[in-house]
């Protein structure tokens, strides 16, 4: 569902990924752990089109990404979801739903917000008054909605308290026995092995390292991290 071949970036001259390789299939939830600067962004903005790769390929099924591309197959979560603080997470699932040409009813609006774990009495109060996490469920409801076979998001559980953690982990799950990929950057070594199916180290611009989730537990991955970085 998502093949990188041999991508390579360079910002002025200092190359940000080298000769980047892998496969995603359907299902998988892959999650790239990496130093600050390791290229982790960089991958996920080649794949969403938002920049422009010096070499190589990117494929989000069986079509090959280019800059400005914008593919309905994807979709985008952010550290932080961008959304409108005066709307209620409803009104905001509809408004974005409708930006990518879809158009629900009430209760399927309702529905998809349900399926990411957020409250049926948070769903009609304003976004401003959300926590981190309870936004970041919208955003996984705008993907849902969005029909989106593969999600990426960045740094997903950075500032989520324990049991917001635990409610993304189950709600990833839900989506990968939907057949949708996830693919994620994270720091987070004891969520990736939890939650991945797969986990890649990238190193300077290098995939490094990468096994799969059922192979590792967090203190040999912890020990392997420290060793690879
Ligand atoms: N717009 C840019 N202009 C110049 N250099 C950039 C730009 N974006 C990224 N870089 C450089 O490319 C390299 C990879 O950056 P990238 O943001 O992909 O890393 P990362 O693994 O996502 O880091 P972090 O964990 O801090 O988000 C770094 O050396 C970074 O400084």
């Amino acid at each position: 569902m998502l093949k990188a071949v041999n991508i390579t970036k360079s910002y002025s001259g200092k190359m940000a990924l080298k000769d980047v390789s892998f496969e995603v299939s359907k299902g998988e939830i892959f999650c790239l752990l990496g130093q600050n600067g390791a290229g982790k962004t960089t991958t996920i903005n080649i794949f969403l089109g938002f920049i422009k790769k010096d070499g190589g390929q990117a494929f989000v099924g069986d079509k090959e990404v280019g800059v400005h591309d914008t593919n309905t197959l994807t979709a985008y979560i952010p550290e932080t979801v961008q959304l409108y603080g005066n709307m209620s997470g409803i009104e905001n699932l509809n408004f974005f739903s409708r930006l990518a040409g879809f158009s629900y009813s009430t209760p399927e609006l309702e529905d998809f917000l349900s399926k990411t774990g957020l409250q049926k009495d948070a769903q009609h109060k304003r976004l401003s008054s959300y926590s981190k996490g309870m936004r970041q469920k919208v955003g996984i409801a705008v993907a849902l909605a969005k029909n989106a076979e593969v999600i990426f998001m960045d740094e997903p559980t950075s500032g989520l308290d324990p049991k917001a953690k635990a409610e993304f982990t189950k709600t990833c799950k839900e989506m990968a026995a939907m057949g949708k990929v996830i693919f994620m950057a994270t720091h987070d070594i004891f969520n990736a092995v939890e939650l991945g199916t797969t986990i890649g180290i990238m190193k300077e611009g290098v995939l490094a390292q990468k096994m799969k989730a059922s192979e590792i537990n967090a203190n040999e991955l912890n020990q392997l991290y420290l060793e690879t970085i």
